[in-house]
């Protein structure tokens, strides 16, 4: 039996594929040789054993073709490199950076990599540095264009009015100060407002410039609603998610002096999935790479599932007015998926209007046929997908880390939690309630944030009262009033004795404890660890007990919440080990990180459980794409507000996520709010080539029905589907 080796982007650097370890090791050596320096433990980490990927994949070249090789060589200008899922667009930026330091003489901190998620740039970083050694890519830039735009910020904040000690605020934080503005708590009107005055900021539009713009008089409301926020958010020295892009766009746009500074910084920019760009990312791309269009960009205009954010995939049109001489490179082999897989996703995306056509095909064999399965509810859709790991994974002897659960929304990932749970199968949730939203997490960072800026004053308040320590409600009112009518922030108004002179000796005295611990930590992080002084910190204000306390019900739920807070501080001691220890940075890059998606766990051997949207990107070889039911995917409130054909291209997603099988899942019934709802299958899968695909349908009991049987139902849900087709 052959043996090969095989790249892969995301789940690994590198990994040896073969029968056994001793088949494995020899090669790994070569393959090392080649692409990478890792030590002799590395690389027994990397060998994984996987007959099923051996019996199932032809020997894989890592030779390019020739448009990508074209597309890693071409540097003549600008590049857009537009191709379908899974064609090796990200593979060509890997390539590319290597190329461009080792062929044309670039350095790397001349270069950056634009991704789509924190993830993603680590994966990508990861993988050019075991292609390239620590040294030469020491200075390259490989981050999301949230954490190039901090980067900018950190540097140049005092040319917009903010010191570098900026604070990045939540969407909770913000919420709640759009609320206070408002004078409204419901959660649906803030949300409402949040969300277009984020549209209007990735629009790059100020808040003086939205009220020409407004149809009604809600929209007037929210716009000033925009300009009080923003004279807030100044007020604390704070700064939200889109404001690291949009601040930085607008400093660069504005200020011929720092772009040239930062265009001859960054000489060559390239960015993955930039189909999702919104109206500021593409600014801040033009802004930095100039009329020279030195740069790379590669992207799907199918796989555009972002326009809720304000991506804007006519930016992709848009790059053909703005670079009349782009040149276009078009990638037209998949290497992930089946033939199968391919023309079912092919046959659903073609029911969308095209920006750019393109054709996608596989040698990588016909394949299984995707698989349609109807579950009785969602309790039996969990246990049937549960089971079918478990039998894939016997049968193949495949990983846990080969099977992903992807579905619409998050919540309905909880059976399939608890199903995974009592089947004892491991996995792994991404895209769900991030690591850095807990509320214990947010604890700490609420004091990280005030030692680093103490005019934060939604961190104030959390700290001040998180564990209680004697300041009320009645106290941090008076705080907040004084603060008011002297436009300072709550910090100052706790040290001013005018201020304390207004409280009662009690609460006086506790605002002052908490103050003289605030100066205590203050002094020690401009010259300690930040790692060490949170760390002491959390032991001074007695914080395990406080969990302990607050989860009086359950100490194992206190454990873990303390657990994960020694993971946030082992997280502050490794960064202060490779050299980072400044608290303010080190507060800005979590808060980012808090905003963006979940802390980054060690490569596990686990099911994952995603969300569509978070997904992207990704490769698995059996993937089971679930809850395929009209109202939930497609979402009820896309039908209705005519939003159809991103919720097809979230399916072409789903589905080309898959390497071997894929298979999709409804339910006869589904409990939502309450009540049970009969849904009918999804649209989508009426939109598939039905020679492609497989039923399966189970009966009462919930074991499967013969072969026969299964196909009899088949053939009868074929018919339901034509019959609802015709009538449509
Ligand atoms: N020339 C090649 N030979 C063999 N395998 C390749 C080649 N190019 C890419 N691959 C493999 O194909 C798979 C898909 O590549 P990649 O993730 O770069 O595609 P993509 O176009 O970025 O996909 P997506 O649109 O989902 O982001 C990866 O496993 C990658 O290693
Ligand atoms: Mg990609």
């Amino acid at each position: 039996m052959t043996i090969w080796a095989r790249s892969w982007f995301f789940r690994k650097n590198c990994q040896i594929q073969g029968k056994n370890a001793s088949q494995c090791r020899p090669l790994a050596r070569i393959f090392d040789a080649e692409v990478g320096d890792f030590d002799e433990k590395t690389i027994a980490k990397r060998i994984v054993i996987s007959p099923y990927h051996f019996a199932a994949y032809p020997p894989n070249t890592m030779k390019l073709n020739p448009q990508q090789q074209e597309a890693v060589e071409y540097l003549g200008g600008a590049l857009f490199v537009l191709a379908g899922a899974g064609s090796g667009k990200t593979r060509v930026i890997t390539e590319k950076i290597a190329h461009m330091i080792t062929q044309i003489g670039y350095k790397p901190q001349h270069i950056a990599a634009i991704t789509f998620t924190n993830k993603a740039a680590k994966e990508m970083q990861e993988r050019i540095t075991a292609r390239l050694g620590k040294t030469q890519t020491r200075g390259l830039t490989v981050s999301t264009f949230h954490s190039l735009g901090m980067r900018i910020l950190r540097e140049e904040a005092p040319h917009i009015g903010y010191k570098k000690n900026f604070s990045i605020l939540d969407s909770a934080d913000s919420a709640k100060i759009i609320a206070e503005i408002l004078g409204d708590n419901r959660r649906d009107a803030i949300f409402k407002a949040q969300h277009q005055i984020s549209l209007w900021k990735n629009n790059l539009l100020q808040a003086d410039e939205v009220y020409a713009q407004c149809q009604d008089k809600w929209q007037m409301q929210i716009a000033q609603t925009y300009s009080l926020y923003q004279a807030t958010l100044q007020h604390y020295q704070a700064v939200d998610f889109d404001d690291l892009i949009r601040l930085p766009a607008i400093l660069l746009r504005e200020n011929a002096e720092i772009r040239q500074k930062w265009q001859a910084r960054l000489r060559y920019l390239l960015v993955d999935e930039c189909q999702d760009t919104n109206a500021c990312q593409y600014a801040l791309l033009r802004l930095l790479t100039g009329f020279e269009g030195k740069f790379t960009v590669v992207g799907d205009d199918d796989q555009s599932i972002y326009a809720w954010r304000g991506a804007n995939m006519e930016n992709l049109r848009r790059l053909q007015d703005d670079y009349p001489h782009i040149k276009i490179i078009k990638l037209e082999q998949n290497y992930r998926s089946t033939a199968r897989i391919l023309r079912v996703a092919n046959q659903v995306i073609g029911n969308n209007p095209k920006l750019f056509p393109k054709t996608l095909w596989s040698n990588l064999g016909e394949g299984d046929a995707v698989k349609i399965a109807q579950c009785r509810d969602e309790i039996h859709e969990a246990e049937y997908v549960v089971q079918q790991i478990a039998r894939n994974k016997l049968i193949h002897q495949a990983n846990y880390a080969d099977f992903a659960i992807l579905y619409r929304g998050n919540h309905q990932a909880r059976v399939f939690e608890d199903a995974l749970r009592s089947a004892r199968i491991p996995y792994q949730i991404s895209g769900g309630q991030s690591f850095y939203d807990k509320a214990e997490i947010k604890d700490v960072l609420a004091y990280m944030r005030l030692l680093a800026n103490p005019n934060d004053d939604p961190a104030f308040l959390r700290a001040a009262t998180t564990p209680k320590r004697g300041i009320g409600d009645t106290t941090l009112g008076k705080l907040n009033d004084y603060a008011k009518m002297h436009e300072c922030s709550l910090f100052e108004a706790a040290g001013s004795l005018n201020a304390l002179a207004d409280l009662s000796s009690k609460s006086r005295e506790s605002v002052q404890q908490f103050m003289a611990l605030l100066h205590d930590y203050r002094r020690r992080a401009e010259c300690d660890d930040a790692g060490e002084t949170i760390q002491d910190l959390l032991t001074d204000i007695q914080y395990e007990n406080h969990l302990l306390e607050m989860n009086a019900e359950s100490v194992k739920l206190a454990e873990s919440r303390w657990k994960n807070v020694q993971d946030l501080c082992e997280w502050l001691a490794r960064k202060g080990e490779e050299g980072e220890r400044n608290l303010i940075e080190l507060t800005q890059t979590i808060a980012l990180m808090t905003l963006l998606e979940n802390k980054d766990g060690e490569e596990v051997d686990a099911v994952k459980l995603s969300t569509l949207h978070a997904a992207k990107g990704l490769e698995y070889p059996f993937v089971y794409l679930v809850g395929c039911e009209e109202g939930l995917f497609p979402h009820a409130d896309s039908v209705e507000e005519g939003k159809l054909d991103e919720e097809r291209r979230l399916m072409y997603v789903g589905i080309t996520r898959a390497k071997r099988q894929l298979t999709l899942t409804h339910c006869k019934k589904r409990k939502r709010a309450g009540s049970w709802q009969y849904p009918e299958p999804s649209r989508f899968l009426d939109e598939m080539p039905v020679q492609d695909l497989v039923f399966e349908n189970r009966e009462g009991s919930g074991k499967l029905v013969s072969q026969e049987m299964g196909r009899q139902n088949a053939q009868n849900l074929l018919a339901m589907l034509q019959q609802k087709k015709a009538k449509s």
